[in-house]
């Protein structure tokens, strides 16, 4: 589903990305986990195809990931939801079904367990943050794609919210298809992921795969729970 070929990316004279490399396989559940300002977003951007890597190769779905035909494929839930403020919550999602010719009311269902459930006529701009998120979520997967991008996506909900995220998210991967969950809070997530990949200042340095093994256990292991929002508090090693 996903192959990265040696990207790498600069911003002036900083390298973000460093040489990356990696393959994700279709029905994969990803954890990318990594300091702040270890590259993760800029990962994501570009497996998002919102961004050309400086040298080396995204692909996605047998596409370069910055082509039109890349975009069927995936969604991108992004940390600060791309929406437009002056739209309804209704509008927002017609229009974006309207993009990918699908069903606005099967959409608006997915807002039924939300705190939006009876907010369809309200103006973007009158949402909280975390309602925010919620219609985010649910604008970037209106088309069902085979492979969701996850930038934070709990940052801001509330404890049902993130219950109802949780549940989402593991329908995904029951569904097979393809999750890369980029977070520093695995609270919700810990035991969901089945690969976990470690960035280190542009450098992609663990790449796990974790059978039984929760993603914490697994950074614990490999003395780089200093990625995590809560590392534990008996966590002794230095952070990465
Ligand atoms: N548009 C940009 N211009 C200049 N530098 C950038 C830009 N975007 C990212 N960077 C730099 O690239 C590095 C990686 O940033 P990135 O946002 O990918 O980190 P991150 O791992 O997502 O961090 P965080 O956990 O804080 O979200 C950082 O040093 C950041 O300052």
């Amino acid at each position: 589903m996903i192959d990265v070929e040696s990207v790498t990316v600069r911003f002036g004279d900083h390298t973000a990305l460093h040489e990356a490399r990696f393959t994700v396989a279709e029905g994969e559940f990803v954890c990318l986990v990594g300091r702040n300002g270890s590259g993760k977003t800029t990962l994501l951007r570009l497996l998002a195809g919102l961004a050309e890597p400086g040298t080396g190769r995204v692909r996605v779905a047998g596409h370069t990931a910055t082509d039109l035909a890349a975009r069927t494929v995936r969604g991108f839930v992004q940390a600060e939801p791309p929406l437009y403020d002056y739209l309804t919550v209704r509008e927002q999602l017609a229009f974006v079904c309207r993009l990918h010719g699908t069903d606005v009311a099967t959409a608006l269902e997915r807002l039924a367990h939300t705190v939006l459930a009876d907010r369809h006529d309200a103006l973007v701009r009158e949402l909280s943050l975390g309602m925010r998120k919620q219609l985010g979520l649910v604008t970037a997967t209106v088309h069902d794609p085979a492979l969701v991008l996850m930038d934070e996506p709990a940052n801001a909900l509330d404890a049902t919210a993130v219950t109802t995220l949780r549940e989402t998210v593991r329908d995904w991967h029951a569904q097979k298809r393809t999750v890369v969950l980029c977070t520093h809070d695995l609270a919700w997530a810990d035991d969901l992921a089945d690969r976990l990949l470690v960035l280190q200042h542009g450098r992609l340095v663990h790449d796990v795969r974790l059978a039984d093994e929760t993603v914490t256990a697994a950074l614990r292991r490999l003395g780089a729970t200093g990625a995590l929002t809560r590392p534990e508090p008996t966590t002794a090693e230095p952070a990465p």
